[in-house]
């Protein structure tokens, strides 16, 4: 067997075929897949421009819906003999892994592409779910406005942050994705268009978030708008201590006027950066402009690591930035998080990103669809891709666990409020508890890392403190232990009522348990 160990960031290869896979799939990405990726993105770019300008959007809407109802229609008449699900193709979507249920299931397509109405009076846009998150972003912002959460890939759309989760820097403040959702419109299994709300049908309405698209289809979205400012004023805070970032991290999340936008990355156990945004119109004289978004910058999370440095060498403290509003959003996009360090090892080198920076990233898409089976058991193996939440107080015992579990770094940290609401996501008290994300994306370093028995601890600790684990990547969990995790009371009722649902759909552990996933 070969123990083929390259650059520090690559993953352990155990063949000569893997190795070569793995080391050199960035001659694919650079001539094959960054090239498809321009083409797609000046094509979807100009449509969406087209369609928003000439406002058609609208109209076209309910036919749209009601081609969604007839293929259920057609479903019910041939006799409910499958399940269904979006056609959305597995290799376009943001989840780790291709979901194999695509294939057995009846696939329902949902093409619905447009943003449908901006409303400044009530602070809203209306959107349908393929809307991306990098679509909404340059859409909103020539109209002074921004979501009030805006989880930060591009590619990520509505429909599977709503289905799934979304969570950004500005969760502490307005809660989750599905928090800033105001109505959901849906297609359910017995072919009906209902709408829901706080106020109408609010059991579906709490209960569609996390409900991976097995209550209904979602066909629009009302969500919460706020205004938007030309710049994030970022202030980076270095520690080098973990209970002195810690405690920072809470006192921050946790305060009466917070700062607009709080995260921290961690570099090792004890050391770490804690980033404190809010949106200004000016840049003030505390601090540069910092176009993190222009081509040829270098990658995000590298340069909040030289803050670090600065400060370890007693140079500086705390740094004040101003960065351009669009490009603080996706500040993360251009290296995701740091997985393209594994992919293009070259992808932050001065000469490559004045070259071909702005090329990057790559389409996820486009990468998930030209992934050779042996890199994704790689992945498998001596990979890890996880987020799990968990309650802020226990925010440094976690990161211990982490460590001694997986030992990767960076880590994202990002403060979220879970609010009490009726739904799969259960606080044990008070209007709302803060939480954290805890990002955990590399190759772990901890000895005798195993990923199942790994995994499946790291999860078992999040469960028993209270938290809960996202559920784009892989989950080792059985279904009685994911029952236990999400609490299932009103998902299960619906369901129970709902005419043809449990025909039409398994329950959510049948679509991200590991057997469905490849
Ligand atoms: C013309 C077109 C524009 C697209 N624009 C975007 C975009 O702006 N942003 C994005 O993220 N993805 C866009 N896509 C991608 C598209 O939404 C996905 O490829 C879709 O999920 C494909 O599903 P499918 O293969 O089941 O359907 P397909 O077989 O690709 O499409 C089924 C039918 O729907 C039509 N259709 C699909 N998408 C659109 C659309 N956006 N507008 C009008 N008709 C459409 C097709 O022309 C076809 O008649 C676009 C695709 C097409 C064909
Ligand atoms: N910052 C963040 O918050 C980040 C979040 N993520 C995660 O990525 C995922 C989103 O990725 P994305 O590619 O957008 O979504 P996906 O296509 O992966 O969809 C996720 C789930 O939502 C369901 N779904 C999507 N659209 C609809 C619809 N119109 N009607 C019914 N069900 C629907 C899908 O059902 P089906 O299987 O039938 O297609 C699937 O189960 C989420 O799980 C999110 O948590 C990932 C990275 C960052
Ligand atoms: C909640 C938050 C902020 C989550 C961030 C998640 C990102 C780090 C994830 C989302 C999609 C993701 C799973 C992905 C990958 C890395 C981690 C990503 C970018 C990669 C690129 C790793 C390499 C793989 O071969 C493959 C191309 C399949 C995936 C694609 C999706």
């Amino acid at each position: 067997m070969y123990k083929l160990s390259v650059t520090m960031t690559t993953l352990q290869t155990e063949s000569v075929a893997e190795y070569i896979l793995v080391e050199y799939r960035w001659v694919v990405v650079i001539l094959a897949l960054l090239p498809m990726s321009l083409l797609w993105k000046i094509w979807s770019t100009f449509r969406n421009y087209v369609v928003f300008k000439l406002n058609s959007a609208p109209k076209m809407h309910d036919r749209k819906v009601k081609q969604v109802q007839k293929q259920i229609k057609d479903w019910l008449s041939g006799g409910r003999k499958t399940k269904l699900c979006t056609a959305r193709p597995t290799w376009q979507t943001m989840s780790f892994r291709q979901s194999l249920y695509k294939k057995s299931f009846t696939n329902i397509k949902v093409n619905l592409v447009d943003v449908l109405e901006v409303d400044v009076d009530n602070m809203t846009v209306r959107c349908e779910p393929l809307v991306t998150m990098g679509q909404l972003s340059r859409t909103l912002e020539p109209l002074g406005l921004a979501l009030a959460v805006v989880p930060e890939l591009d590619q990520l759309t509505v429909g599977g942050l709503v289905m799934g989760t979304g969570v950004e820097t500005s969760s502490h403040v307005h809660g989750l994705f599905q928090h800033i959702c105001l109505r959901y419109e849906l297609v359910l299994a017995d072919g009906s268009v209902v709408t829901c709300s706080k106020d109408e049908n609010p059991d579906l309405y709490y209960a569609v978030p996390w409900s991976y698209g097995t209550l209904g289809f979602l066909t629009s979205v009302v969500i919460k708008v706020v205004p938007a400012k030309k710049y994030i004023r970022l202030e980076y805070h270095p520690y080098t201590k973990l209970s002195d970032l810690a405690d920072r991290f809470r006192k921050e999340s946790l305060d009466d006027k917070p700062h607009q936008f709080i995260e921290a990355l961690l570099y090792t156990k004890d050391s770490g950066v804690v980033m404190l945004g809010d949106m200004v119109d000016e840049i003030g004289t505390d601090g540069k402009l910092n176009e993190i978004g222009k081509w040829y910058s270098e990658w995000f999370f590298v340069q909040v690591q030289r803050h670090l440095k600065k400060h370890q060498e007693n140079v500086r403290k705390t740094v004040v930035e101003y960065i351009p509003l669009r490009d603080y959003y996706h500040r993360h996009t251009k290296s995701l998080f740091w997985e393209l360090q594994d992919i293009v090892p070259f992808g932050n080198n001065v000469l490559f990103r004045y070259l071909f920076g702005w090329l990057m990233p790559p389409e996820v898409s486009l990468l998930k669809l030209t992934q050779p089976q042996a890199v994704a058991d790689l992945y498998e193996r001596a990979h890890v891709i996880q987020d799990m939440l968990v309650p802020v107080q226990h925010l440094d015992k976690a990161i211990l666990k982490f460590h001694e579990e997986f030992e990767v770094y960076p880590i994202w940290l990002c403060p979220f409020k879970v609010f009490n609401n009726p739904g799969q996501l259960k606080i044990k008290s008070g209007d709302w508890q803060m939480f954290v994300d805890i990002g955990v994306y590399g190759v772990p370093k901890a000895k005798g890392f195993e990923t199942v028995p790994s995994t499946r601890r790291i999860e078992s600790f999040v469960s028993s403190h209270d938290g809960f684990q996202m559920l784009y990547a892989d989950t080792y969990t059985t279904r009685e232990e994911f029952r236990a995790m999400f609490d299932h009371t009103l998902y299960d009722s619906l369901r129970d009522q709902l005419p043809y649902c449990k025909d039409a759909f398994p329950e959510i552990y049948g679509k991200i348990n590991r057997n469905v996933r490849k």
